[in-house]
């Protein structure tokens, strides 16, 4: 692991230090700039993040939620990332519904969802070459993909588009993703990784070699890592 990476040493720890650390990045954004805008990832590591997140005080009204990966399901399906966000963070806050901005899922096509909202990204970050996010949160699976840069899938290759639908062979099944392009260009991108099972893909990650096609996180250059060999309860 490279020697600055010091794990959490529990899972709690982590939580509190993502907590505060969002807290404060969203805080001084909009001290300086008068908005937050973050792409949000799915998964239980985030989860507890956005239920801690509901329990603080923030300028709701200045921050806007993008999703960085979604699954091709509907919105009230339970493996919906917009749903578990909703269910965590949004409905207990005051977030305006002009600030909360989901991937227009449509399930039989897939192809035009993912280009509106590229379209949309590209209307809301105009001007950018890929979106100045102001923070992007990543999640990282046990085969080292993040977001939904899946091993050997097409998504990996995308140098041009912001966000793209992505055939994986192993749900058989599309998901929806930020290009890496479209993560790296972030001002702050944060790895939020916990679980023993993670370990191993954390290793092939930081090693030397570099197989992006099977360890797709090699693919971010974070501003941060928040790991933890605990597991998610
Ligand atoms: O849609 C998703 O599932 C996520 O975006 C995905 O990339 C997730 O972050 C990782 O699979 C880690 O998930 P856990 O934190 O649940 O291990």
């Amino acid at each position: 692991m490279l020697d600055d990476i010091k794990p959490f040493p529990n899972l709690l720890n982590l939580h509190q230090t993502v907590v505060d650390a969002f807290c404060e990045l969203a805080e001084s954004t909009i001290s300086t700039t008068g908005r937050f805008r973050v792409s949000l990832s799915g998964g239980s590591t985030p989860k507890r993040i956005y239920e801690m997140l509901a329990q603080r005080d923030l300028s709701w009204q200045h921050i806007h939620w993008f999703w960085g990966d979604e699954r091709n399901v509907p919105h009230d399906h339970r493996d919906s990332n917009f749903l578990m966000v909703r269910k965590a963070l949004l409905d207990h806050v005051p977030v305006p519904e002009a600030n909360v901005h989901p991937v227009p899922v449509n399930v039989d096509d897939p192809k035009a969802a993912a280009q509106q909202y590229e379209a949309t990204l590209r209307t809301y970050f105009e001007g950018d070459t890929f979106p100045q996010w102001d923070l992007a949160l990543l999640g990282m699976g046990d085969d080292a993909h993040t977001a939904s840069l899946f091993p050997q899938t097409d998504a990996l290759n995308e140098s041009e588009r912001w966000f793209v639908e992505n055939w994986v062979e192993k749900f058989d099944a599309f998901r929806y993703t930020l290009t890496a392009p479209a993560i790296n260009s972030a001002a702050q991108s944060w790895f939020l990784i916990a679980g023993e099972n993670k370990q191993d893909a954390l290793a092939k990650v930081f090693s030397n070699q570099h197989e992006p096609q099977l360890y797709p996180s090699q693919l971010v250059t974070p501003s941060r890592w928040f790991i933890c060999a605990d597991a998610i309860a």
